[in-house]
């Protein structure tokens, strides 16, 4: 495990203290306001899971699967809902969570169909956001870190399923890809 990986990019004590300012800003943001927090599963579940109790209004959740990768490490560009919501958007504050932001292809589709439903308002947070590999414009609302082109993995972020449970972010090694 440890040998198919480079440098850890950003610490697990990192991690903790960017989701709990993040939680916090939601928290001041959506205060009084009907919050449904939407997790992309399945790399969003850990850090949605951190970041939820981090938020300190009520709020509901709910989640949501596509695909767009499969085992490799370019999108696709065709995103396929997986599982969709078990509930309506419609006249909610909706804040999407994502692990990271790529291309934005993942999420320019799913900021495209939930605002198709008739929510009262569709933001966006990310815990990593990788900008030099944008192929569509996406406007991100909470970013947890900006981080140069490479493939990570760990905090929920995996490679072929593998590396999920990892505590830091991790760059993995090229030749785990590319053999
Ligand atoms: N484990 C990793 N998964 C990644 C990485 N970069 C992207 N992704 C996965 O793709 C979607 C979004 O991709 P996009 O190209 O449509 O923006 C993201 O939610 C991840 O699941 C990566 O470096 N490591
Ligand atoms: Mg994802």
């Amino acid at each position: 495990m440890q040998q198919d990986l480079n440098k850890c990019l950003v610490g697990a004590n990192e991690i903790k203290a960017k989701v709990k300012e993040l939680g916090e800003q939601i928290s001041k943001d959506y205060a009084g306001k009907d919050l449904l927090v939407i997790g992309i599963l399945n790399g969003a579940v850990i850090f949605m899971a951190d970041l939820i109790r981090e938020i300190t209004i009520p709020i509901n959740i709910d989640f949501m699967a596509v695909s767009s990768y499969g085992a490799t490490t370019e999108s696709s560009g065709v995103v396929r809902i997986l599982k969709d919501l078990d509930q309506s958007v419609e006249n909610k504050h909706v804040l999407i969570v994502e692990d990271i932001i790529d291309s934005g292809l993942t999420l320019k589709y799913l900021v495209e169909i939930l605002k198709s439903r008739g929510p009262a308002s569709v933001k966006v947070c990310t815990l990593l956001d990788k900008p030099d590999r944008r192929k569509t414009e996406v406007h991100v609302d909470y970013n947890g870190f900006v981080i140069p082109d490479e493939f990570v993995v760990g905090y929920g972020l995996d490679y072929d399923e593998k590396y999920r449970h990892l505590q830091e972010i991790y760059v993995l090694k090229e030749e785990i890809y590319h053999s």
